[in-house]
């Protein structure tokens, strides 16, 4: 069809003849439109009669058809040398898709179509095609007569007498450029959404998932075509109560947009926390169609977090909650009595002769000890009650809801555990402790100083006892 390179404009196209039939087995599809160079009858068709008892007139029916195809056509004699094929035919979707009037291209080169664009190895391609007289499909950019460009799709068909020798060519062929666009546009979309940090997942209305990004699947590990048609129950990760997944339903089903942050699980069942808005995507009747959902991984941002919060209240060397944490602590159980009449004990443990430790062995058996005090306390003490290094050797124990007995009991049993205790480095390790309970009306600062005053006094009688506050 692009045969020889024809000039626009430079061949003015000649009367054609009418429409006429060739032999029993010729039918001549351009009634009124024959070019100089195409005078003699060049589209045959080995169609054995023109009519049928079901078609009188199929001649008539094949033009009408052609002529009211939506698709371009185009037919070319089949002249290769010289100038190449010249058209014969052209339907008038042809001339409103290359702007030309079918006057304006009968007798032309389909060559007067292309331009600096038009991809020659394509062209390279159609002569093989056309010189073997076998199919042709290409596709290449071609310009209309106003000297715009669009993408044309086409097949060359070689169009053959009794004989078998080619006669014409008929081409079928669609401006693509419009459906071009769109799939540059979506692949440019998807590689935007793959090049993205963020996982992304986009669902149908019934959440089922039809797009995952490069993202989402090294987030969870789960590859595109695991999970495509999958509803994203399948990262759930069981830390959240049913109420969360129903509350987001609703919020979702009234077509708002949500933003949470889940814990869901990994292909490889590992947890991952992920900030994620998840918004309804709407069509023009305002119904919900699709669901998009953008998610951030939080995951080391909450573990740092949490991190920083253990820190913040934490003792670094032993784990246990600093004195800052304990005073909070306190004051709760100090809130609790004075509102609810709930009283609470405390123990003060300070480690005996703790400076001799760390003068003999050194700072770091010196820290050593503390842990291990710390762990012994630990065993010691039940989930409610709080343990607080408050000082360098000192640890203090709130027991909320504990009477004196109880807490000089426990005391008591702390005492007798260190005191068994034989550490293979520095040897006996021992405790004085003081017990206090709150009495209606005090102040914690005040039970405090009384409970370090039993602890004076364990020291000033000796060390390794338990004193109580009267
Ligand atoms: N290794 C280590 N030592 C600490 C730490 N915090 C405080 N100390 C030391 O603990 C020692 C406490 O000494 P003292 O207050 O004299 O008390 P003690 O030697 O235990 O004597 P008594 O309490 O009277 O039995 C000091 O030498 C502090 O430097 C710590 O985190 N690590």
């Amino acid at each position: 069809m692009a045969e020889a390179h024809a000039h626009q404009g430079s061949a003015a196209p000649r009367k054609t003849g009418p429409a006429r039939r060739i032999g029993p087995s010729l039918v001549c599809l351009q009634p009124h439109a024959i070019a100089p160079s195409c005078e003699a009858p060049t589209l045959v068709t080995s169609l054995p009669a023109p009519s049928t008892p079901a078609c009188p007139d199929l001649a008539q029916l094949l033009h009408t058809a052609v002529a009211q195809a939506f698709n371009a056509v185009v037919i070319t004699n089949a002249a290769l040398d010289g100038e190449g094929p010249c058209i014969t035919y052209c339907n008038p979707a042809f001339c409103r898709m290359t702007g030309y009037t079918e006057q304006e291209l009968l007798g032309r080169s389909p060559r007067l179509l292309q331009g600096p664009k038009t991809d020659p190895q394509v062209l390279q391609r159609l002569r093989e095609c056309l010189r073997s007289g076998t199919f042709f499909q290409g596709s290449t950019v071609n310009y209309r007569k106003d000297g715009s460009s669009y993408l044309v799709e086409w097949n060359i068909s070689p169009v053959r007498d009794a004989q078998g020798q080619v006669q014409a060519y008929v081409s079928v062929q669609q401006d693509i450029t419009k459906r071009v666009r769109a799939e540059q546009r979506q692949a440019l979309l998807a590689r935007a959404l793959n090049a993205t940090q963020d996982a992304v997942v986009i669902a149908n209305a019934q959440a089922q998932i039809l797009f995952v990004n490069q993202a989402f699947e090294d987030l969870t590990g789960y590859r595109s075509d695991e999970v495509l048609g999958r509803t994203p129950k399948f990262l759930q990760s069981g830390e959240h109560p049913p109420a969360f997944y129903s509350q987001l339903r609703d919020a979702l089903a009234r077509g708002d947009s949500c933003q949470t942050t889940f814990a869901n699980r990994r292909k490889d069942g590992s947890i991952y926390h992920a900030a994620q808005t998840i918004t309804p995507l709407r069509d023009e009747a305002g119904t919900t169609q699709h669901y998009v959902s953008v998610t951030k991984d939080v995951t080391e941002l909450i573990a740092r977090t949490q991190e920083l919060r253990e820190q913040a209240h934490h003792d670094a060397l032993t784990g246990l909650l600093n004195r800052r944490a304990g005073e909070q602590q306190l004051e709760r159980c100090q809130r609790a009595a004075q509102l609810e009449g709930q009283g609470y004990a405390l123990i003060l443990a300070d480690i005996d002769n703790f400076k001799s430790i760390n003068d003999r062995f050194g700072h770091e058996e010196g820290d050593r000890v503390l842990q291990r005090c710390a762990t012994l306390l630990s065993r010691k003490v039940r989930s409610g009650d709080a343990l607080i290094r408050w000082g360098g050797e000192e640890f203090l124990i709130v027991l909320p809801g504990c009477r004196l007995e109880a807490a000089q009991e426990l005391a008591e049993r702390i005492r007798a555990a260190m005191a068994q205790e034989q550490d293979a480095v520095v040897g006996s390790i021992t405790l004085s402790l003081g017990v206090g309970a709150w009495q209606p009306g005090e102040y914690s600062s005040t039970l405090l100083r009384r409970t370090d005053q039993a602890l004076y006094r364990a020291k000033t009688s000796g060390r390794n006892q338990v004193a109580v506050a009267p």
